[in-house]
């Protein structure tokens, strides 16, 4: 039986939580019927992994500026709590909703959830209809020539160019575009208890980051002005701002591939930014593209490794006291310490630095990189169920398009080059704030009398190395040169 016009559309947010580009708001405004907004926060799904506790505080925050949001358009918004393959349909009858509207998750249980929601409210009598507002391509769109998906980033991002230009990003609808569903009841944001409390470790997130749409579009323009310039050449540096920071906004759909392809098209026509640096910027989405593109490829990512020669490997069994130096930023290195405490202290680490903090856990410490893995995902405020997964198999050597397993980055020689003047390192690690330069990275080579006049004691006011660095990677290329051969 055809629903009548009046019935309302309910449109459901995920990662997503944004106005602008947002396809599935659009296609719900457009149905011309009145329009109800309703937030899940799952955690009753089997299958589905709990979002890290850094996440959940971004979480917190992206959804106080979401309801404002949509409380400024007048379309009502509702939070609530339960499994989708219930909780949605009961939403869906509560409005008396004739459609649900959403946009797309890529995740193997996430997917399968979402195929069941469909089935449940289709038999229900209510219209589904599902888009893309997540990445510049679907994963199964992009394929080799022969039809099938692709395994190396190259001619994967070749492809993604060869489909030409995304289109352009939707606009942000305005109030009068907007008739008003029914209010649902709900919980209060607060009634999750996202943030932490006792003790409350978020002082450091809240003062390097404002998530929500209005952060994101602030942030883009500041990296605009202030970063996409350079970008090629700097993005390598974690003592410089260079890079976009846009990665827990991504994350949460606070802003769109799409619109951040756009935004740096803009600026190369205005004059802004050089094309290099365009295309640089852009190449980097395409990583998170690909990353999406593997996902889709390997439901379990996040645990299982790529290439299945790696499943023998003889991993070290993780050294509770390592272990906790690592976490804590203690390992005597430097630029792993720095990075760990950026990590720690602000939710998210620049991305040269979490290729040597990974490197040293997975080849110095010959820990699993899943371990890596999971404290990223609890720590990180951009942690990505594909970019985590991805670039930890990438740096591991298991991945698809992995680096060679006997690249072992050397944390000094890498601390040398891509923060020269230890600024990051001083940043971060403030007790190494008075080491001459030339020992910023390795402290130990400078004399006692050096690191008395900086006020540093090795071993009381920062530690000794927890291993040698030479001696590690012997060992790790000695246990991956036992690998079998690479299957073809
Ligand atoms: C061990 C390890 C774990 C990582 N975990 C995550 C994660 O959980 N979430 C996450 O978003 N990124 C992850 N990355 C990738 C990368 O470090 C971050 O995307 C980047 O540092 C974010 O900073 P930015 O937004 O300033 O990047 P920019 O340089 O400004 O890049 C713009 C955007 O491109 C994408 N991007 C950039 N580099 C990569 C990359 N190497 N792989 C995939 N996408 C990329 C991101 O979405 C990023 O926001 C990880 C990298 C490593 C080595």
């Amino acid at each position: 039986m055809p629903s009548s016009p009046e019935a309302p559309v309910l449109l459901w947010f995920r990662e997503d939580l944004r106005l602008g580009d947002n396809p599935a708001l659009a296609a719900a405004l457009e149905t011309g019927r009145p329009v109800t907004a309703l937030y899940l926060f799952d955690d009753a799904s089997p299958d589905l992994r709990p979002l890290g506790a850094a996440s959940k505080w971004w979480l917190s925050y992206s959804l106080k500026a979401l309801a404002e949001d949509c409380a400024a358009l007048g379309l009502p918004f509702a939070l609530r709590r339960g499994g989708a393959a219930t909780a949605i349909p009961k939403a869906a009858k509560d409005a008396g909703a004739a459609q649900l509207i959403w946009n797309r998750r890529y995740e193997a249980a996430e997917a399968k959830l979402d195929d069941e929601v469909q089935a449940r409210l289709e038999r229900a009598g209510v219209e589904v209809a599902t888009f893309n507002g997540r990445l510049l391509h679907e994963p199964w769109e992009v394929t080799s020539k022969a039809g099938t998906p692709l395994k190396v980033f190259s001619p994967f991002w070749r492809a993604c160019q060869a489909k030409g230009e995304p289109p352009p990003p939707l606009p942000r609808p305005t109030k009068r575009a907007v008739a008003a569903g029914p209010a649902l009841d709900g919980l209060a944001i607060d009634d999750l208890a996202m943030e932490p409390s006792t003790p409350d470790w978020a002082g450091g997130l809240r003062d390097a980051w404002t998530p929500g749409e209005a952060g994101a579009r602030e942030a883009v323009a500041e990296f605009i002005d202030e970063g996409l310039r350079g970008y090629a050449r700097d993005r390598d540096r974690p003592d410089r701002p260079s890079t976009s920071r846009m990665s827990p906004h991504l994350r949460f759909g606070e802003v769109s591939p799409r619109q951040l392809w756009h935004a740096v098209e803009a600026a190369k026509a205005e004059g802004a930014a050089p094309g290099q640096d365009v295309e640089k910027f852009r190449s980097e989405l395409g990583w998170r593209e690909f990353s999406y593109h593997l996902l889709h490829q390997h439901p379990d990512f996040a645990t299982r490794n790529v290439q299945p020669r790696f499943d023998a490997f003889p991993w070290a069994k993780p050294d509770p006291e390592q272990m906790r130096a690592w976490h804590k930023g203690l390992t005597g290195y430097p630029i792993v310490d720095a990075g760990m405490r950026q990590l720690w202290t602000t939710g998210w680490m620049h991305n040269r630095v979490r290729m040597i903090c990974a490197s040293f856990l997975i080849k110095d410490l010959l820990v699993d990189w899943r371990e890596g893995e999971a404290w990223f995902w609890d720590t990180l405020v951009d942690a990505d169920p594909a970019n985590n997964a991805a670039s930890w198999q990438w740096v591991a050597g298991c991945g698809a398009d992995a680096a060679p397993y006997f690249r072992v980055f050397n944390p000094i020689l890498q601390g040398e080059k891509f923060d020269p003047d230890g600024v990051y390192v001083k940043t971060f690690v403030p007790e190494l704030k008075d080491v001459p330069t030339r020992y910023v990275h390795k402290p130990w080579e400078a004399t006692e009398i050096e690191l008395r006049a900086a006020g540093v004691t090795l071993g009381q006011d920062y530690p000794h190395p927890i291993i040698d660095h030479a001696r590690a990677r012997d060992r790790a290329l000695a246990a991956f040169d036992r690998l079998p051969p690479r299957e073809a």
